[in-house]
């Protein structure tokens, strides 16, 4: 049996003709970070979204935490939780309204204390009165990232933590989410287009290009492979190729 905390196997999706997921395989080791990188389109935010469970596959499976999410993701969900951009919270609430409510749905002990404990960590003081509607995109991140974190989570999947940030703050938060997992043993899973946050944060890389991981391997092993000095060259490298994608245990699927 995997000791993987997150383990996907052959995870696809359909949508008609568009192939958004063409057969994924991957595990995520606990109190590990692993991540999902590929251009526009390349099905990173569908593998997020199927292995949360908010999105049913069309094929393939999902199980964390020793949880079959077809089955008996209601075991799982309360140790795991989320964050995107493409999620957006009820406008006319607070954002202290709001993660109040996440904090009821998820049974924190003390809601009041964590939610004040995060607005300070996330620096979110200044609008925790403010409805959610009125936020700049940072500030929404880090709204997004509270209420990811609102539950303490073993099992974190972001998908893009780090959007609109500018770079100061995208660092403090990148720092942030390092002390987390090493203070927690959190097991994370993150998508992103950011190669100085993947490089920084994540023990393994999945490429993804329409659907399907072309390559993988830890950052440092990508930059040897590609012979290049950062990931941004190794991403563009991958990006520009044509031809068969690497699949679960590295066997040619097809081009994609
Ligand atoms: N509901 C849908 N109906 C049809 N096609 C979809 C749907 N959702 C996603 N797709 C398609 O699936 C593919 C993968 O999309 P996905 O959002 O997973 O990519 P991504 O890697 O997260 O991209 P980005 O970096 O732009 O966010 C894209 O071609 C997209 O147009």
């Amino acid at each position: 049996m995997s000791k993987a905390v997150i383990d996907v196997r052959d995870l696809k999706k359909r949508y008609g003709d568009v192939h958004a997921v063409r057969g994924v395989s991957f595990t995520v080791e606990a109190g590990t970070t692993v991540g999902l990188l590929g251009g526009n389109g390349a099905g990173k935010t569908t593998t997020i979204a199927m292995t949360l469970g908010l999105l049913e596959p069309s094929g393939g499976s999902v199980s964390i935490l020793g949880c079959d999410m077809a089955r008996d993701r209601y075991r799982a969900l309360p140790y795991m939780n989320f964050s995107s951009p493409y999620v957006d919270l009820p406008h006319r609430l607070t954002v202290r309204e709001n993660l109040r409510i996440y904090a009821g749905l998820y049974s924190v002990p003390d809601p009041k204390a964590r939610i004040d404990e995060l607005a300070a960590q996330l620096h979110m003081e200044d609008f925790m009165t403010r409805p959610s509607g009125r936020l700049s995109a940072g500030q929404k991140t880090r709204v997004a990232l509270a209420k990811a974190l609102i539950n303490r989570p073993r099992v974190l999947l972001l998908d893009e933590p780090t959007a609109s940030l500018d770079p100061d703050t995208g660092d403090w938060i990148r720092t942030y989410l390092e002390n987390y997992q090493r203070d927690t043993g959190a097991t994370v899973l993150l998508a992103s287009h950011n190669m100085q946050e993947v490089e920084r944060l994540c023990s393994e890389v999945l490429m993804m290009r329409q659907g399907a991981i072309v390559d993988r391997g830890s950052p440092a092993a990508l930059l040897a492979k590609y012979g290049r000095e950062s990931m941004d060259e190794v991403f563009l490298d991958i990006a520009r190729q044509t031809g068969a994608a690497v699949g679960a245990n590295g066997q040619e699927q097809g081009a994609a």
